[in-house]
């Protein structure tokens, strides 16, 4: 089973997929933009501020087509519970913000239909739910991408998605106290998991 845990920067994402760890030893974690070089070539992207919008989405891009066919679907394929910390949905949120300001027509659609071909979508995915002004002042601004006025178009791109897979989405009030915020996240992880024996052994 594949959970990702998506949202805006600041929202909380890693410290809610490191207390994971202890609870599920034997899952596979992992995370986007990944840590092999096709990751390095996505922050040398991010760290330019002239970056081509296109070009950064197909690193992006290649980045997860790499992670799909080197960590996600041969853990998937042995069984395991994968956690994703950011996945195809951050492309769709993210780029899709960066691309509206191109000629392209319906970024968001573009986007989703890349990924249509050839990505493996998440079983579940737990959003946590932050203001774009939050977001920016806990992440700090350390990238091009964590400031408040494009975090808030960011958010739009999360809300139509979850308004287009609402069965798929796990919405969480990110703005609560972190422990509190890892709770809510353990037991949407339970509840999950244990809906997905439940339909498997039906
Ligand atoms: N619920 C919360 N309330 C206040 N601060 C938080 C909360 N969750 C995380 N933080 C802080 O915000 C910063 C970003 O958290 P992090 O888990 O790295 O978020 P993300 O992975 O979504 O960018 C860290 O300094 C973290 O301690
Ligand atoms: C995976 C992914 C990340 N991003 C952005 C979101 C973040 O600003 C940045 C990831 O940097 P990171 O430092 O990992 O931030 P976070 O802890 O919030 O995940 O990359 C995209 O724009 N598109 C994507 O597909």
């Amino acid at each position: 089973m594949l959970i990702t845990l998506e949202g805006l920067d600041g929202s909380g994402k890693t410290t809610a997929w490191e207390a994971l760890h202890d609870a599920y030893p034997d899952a596979v974690f992992t995370r986007e933009p990944t840590e092999s070089w096709y990751g390095d070539a996505v922050y040398r992207s991010m760290s330019d501020e002239d970056a081509d919008p296109l070009a950064e989405l197909f690193l992006f891009t290649a980045d997860h087509a790499d992670h799909l066919s080197r960590v996600i679907r041969p853990a998937l394929e042995a069984g395991k519970l994968v956690v994703s910390d950011r996945y195809s949905d951050s492309r769709f949120a993210y780029q899709a913000a960066t691309l509206s300001e191109t000629d392209l027509t319906r970024p968001l659609e573009y986007v989703q239909g890349i990924h249509a071909a050839f990505s493996r979508p998440p079983d579940a995915t737990i959003y946590l739910d932050v203001d774009p002004e939050t977001a920016a002042a806990r992440a700090g601004a350390t990238n091009k991408f964590e400031r408040a006025e494009y975090l808030a178009a960011v958010r739009d791109n999360y809300e139509e998605l979850i308004e287009a897979n609402p069965e798929r989405f796990v919405r969480i009030d990110a703005t609560e106290p972190p422990e509190d915020v890892v709770e809510m996240v353990e037991r949407s992880v339970e509840r999950l998991l244990r809906e997905r024996e439940r339909r498997d052994g039906a």
